[in-house]
């Protein structure tokens, strides 16, 4: 399996950082369960990605973990405790641009999440300004979304991710909305930042490509209801990577193999 080439080793209690156990899940009244018995664990530090068919449970899966829904049965665990809500350890990127605060500039976005800390102002204009230079905003911090492209809004939405230090990412399809252009460059960029920045990362994505140029293990699931994780793949291509070489051409052949297998097994009613 591909380490993070991010330079220090795992210690044994980084194995199981973000620990989902044996999770199924039912919004109240409805008569079949949206996932069945979900078992992952994303060692620290590791970028994992989930594909699987649209409505199988990737969001549901991730509202669990990030702590804004409970699972029905089984536990989730970062860091070894119990996820009972949202919390500071945990940043969450959603698809699209509607979580941008539209009354505020880039920097008040990029420091509204400190001000929720109570970060004090000194710590907040430094760490705010690193988060822009990363992201390449530095430049357009007097700006408001409306006044920004779709890119430029996700990159603020990443740091405002980046901002709190939370070791945790959760990205649900942060590009989907884009261009292709707009979309492989932050792809790229993200790739990067992540080297850097050691952060544990759960990214949903329909895109195989973007699966390759960021995870380092893909996990597949299985169309719902009762949707399952199917199957984890590692991804062993040495980084940077890069599209177009026969090694990504030929795994990619492979995750699309696995996903389209996943898709065509039978809900668990019919297989019986
Ligand atoms: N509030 C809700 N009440 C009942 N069912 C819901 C609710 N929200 C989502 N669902 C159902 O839960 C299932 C899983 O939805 P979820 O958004 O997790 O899927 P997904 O894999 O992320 O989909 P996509 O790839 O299209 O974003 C879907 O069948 C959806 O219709």
């Amino acid at each position: 399996m591909t380490q993070p080439t991010t330079g220090s080793q795992p210690r044994s209690s980084d194995e199981g950082f973000v620990a989902i156990d044996g999770v199924s899940f039912s919004y109240p009244g409805s008569p079949q369960p949206i996932l069945r018995d979900v078992s992952l664990t994303l060692r620290r530090g590791e970028f994992f990605v989930l594909l699987g068919p649209s409505g199988c449970g990737k969001t549901t899966i991730m509202n669990q973990v990030a702590g804004f829904e409970r699972p029905t049965t089984g536990s989730i665990t970062v860091d070894g405790r119990p996820v009972s809500g949202p919390g500071p350890d945990r940043a969450v990127i959603f698809q699209g641009d509607d979580s941008l605060l539209g009354w505020l500039n880039v920097r008040h976005n990029v420091e509204f999440g400190l001000r929720a800390l109570r970060v004090p102002g000194a710590e907040r204009t430094k760490r705010v300004q690193r988060a822009l230079e990363t992201v390449e905003l530095a430049g357009q911090q007097g700006k408001f979304p409306h006044e920004l492209s779709g890119g430029m809004k996700q990159r603020v939405q990443i740091a405002r991710a980046l901002v709190v230090d939370a070791p945790v990412l959760l990205m649900d399809e942060p590009f989907g909305a884009l261009d292709a252009q707009t979309r492989t460059n932050l792809q790229d960029a993200l790739a990067g930042l992540w080297e850097q920045s050691q952060r544990t990362v759960l990214f949903i994505t329909h895109d195989i490509s973007e699966a390759l140029i960021l995870g380092d293990r893909i996990g597949v699931m299985t169309s719902g209801p009762e949707a399952r994780l199917q199957t984890v793949m590692d991804n062993p291509l040495p980084r940077p990577r890069h599209r177009g070489t026969a090694e990504f051409a030929d795994l990619y052949q492979r995750v699309e193999d696995a996903v389209t297998a996943a898709k065509s097994r039978p809900p668990v009613g019919e297989s019986r």
